[in-house]
Formats: structure tokens, C-alpha cells, sequence
């Protein structure tokens, strides 16, 4: 069991949505948290238990990038709009960067959002259950 990072941005959602019901099968497994309307939209389709942080714009980005700052964020899926200005950019170049710091994997669209959780599917995700285990102070 990992924990997982759901986010997307308006014109995505209905794409998160759609992923969410299409991999509910795996994602049930694991701990899931999200912005605040990206969780309740996937939890409002799905019968998957979200914890959500703040909505984006409030700082529910940077809520989840303090966790991946911590290593306790082991799978970010951040279905990101590429053509509308967002007003909280630097909190989302925040959250990647901290990604790039902590190795962690993050899929910015759906296709490699798809890959990735094939790749969980299969047990590629296993090494973060090991960080979990030897963090100390960390859920295992
Ligand atoms: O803005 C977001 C991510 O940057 C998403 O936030 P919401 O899920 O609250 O819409």
C-alpha cells in the first residue's frame, strides 16, 4: 500500500474522473489523498475514500508537496492544463520541483498517469513500501 496524490486542473478533472473509475480496481489498494475538488469529485463517482487537502488556488498543492518534501508521497498523478493560466503557477513549479528533489514519480497528463499505474499494478511501486519502512516516524 502507497500513498497516492490525485490532482487536476478544472479542464481536467472530468479526465481524472474518468481515469479514477477506469483504475478504481487498483487504486482502491492504496491511500489516496487530492486537492479539495479533485477528491470530492472522484470520490462523488467512485466509491474510493479520498483524503482531501485544501482546494489548489488555497495551497492544497503546497499541503501535498510538504508531504513529498517529508518522503511520504510515493505517487504524484497531477493531470495539468497546459493552456490556462493558473493563478497559484508557483505553487505547482513547487510541487514538481520538490518531485525532482525526492525522486519521486509524478505524471503531469493522462498517458503516463495511465503507464504509471500499470507500473502499480505490477508491483514496480514495491521500493516505496521499503522508504516507508525504514523512515522512521513514517507510516508503514
Ligand atoms: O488547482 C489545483 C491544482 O493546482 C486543483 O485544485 P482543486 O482540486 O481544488 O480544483
Amino acid at each position: 500500500m502507497i500513498d497516492i496524490a490525485l490532482i487536476a486542473h478544472d479542464r481536467k478533472k472530468d479526465e481524472m474522473v474518468n481515469f479514477a473509475i477506469a483504475y478504481e480496481h487498483v487504486l482502491k489498494h492504496h491511500r489516496l489523498y487530492g486537492t479539495g475538488t479533485t477528491g470530492q469529485r472522484i470520490m462523488d463517482s467512485t466509491s474510493l475514500t479520498v483524503h482531501r487537502f485544501m482546494s489548489g488556488p488555497l495551497g492544497g498543492d503546497q499541503q501535498i508537496g510538504a508531504r513529498v518534501a517529508e518522503n511520504t508521497m510515493d505517487l504524484i498523478l497531477f493531470f495539468r492544463d497546459p493552456l490556462m493560466a493558473q493563478p497559484h503557477e508557483p505553487d505547482i513549479i513547487a510541487l514538481l520541483r520538490l518531485c525532482d528533489v525526492q525522486g519521486i514519480p509524478v505524471a503531469t497528463n493522462v498517458a503516463t498517469g495511465e503507464l504509471l499505474v500499470k507500473a502499480l499494478e505490477r508491483g514496480d511501486f514495491a521500493w516505496r513500501e521499503l522508504v516507508h519502512k525504514y523512515k522512521p516516524g513514517i507510516e508503514g
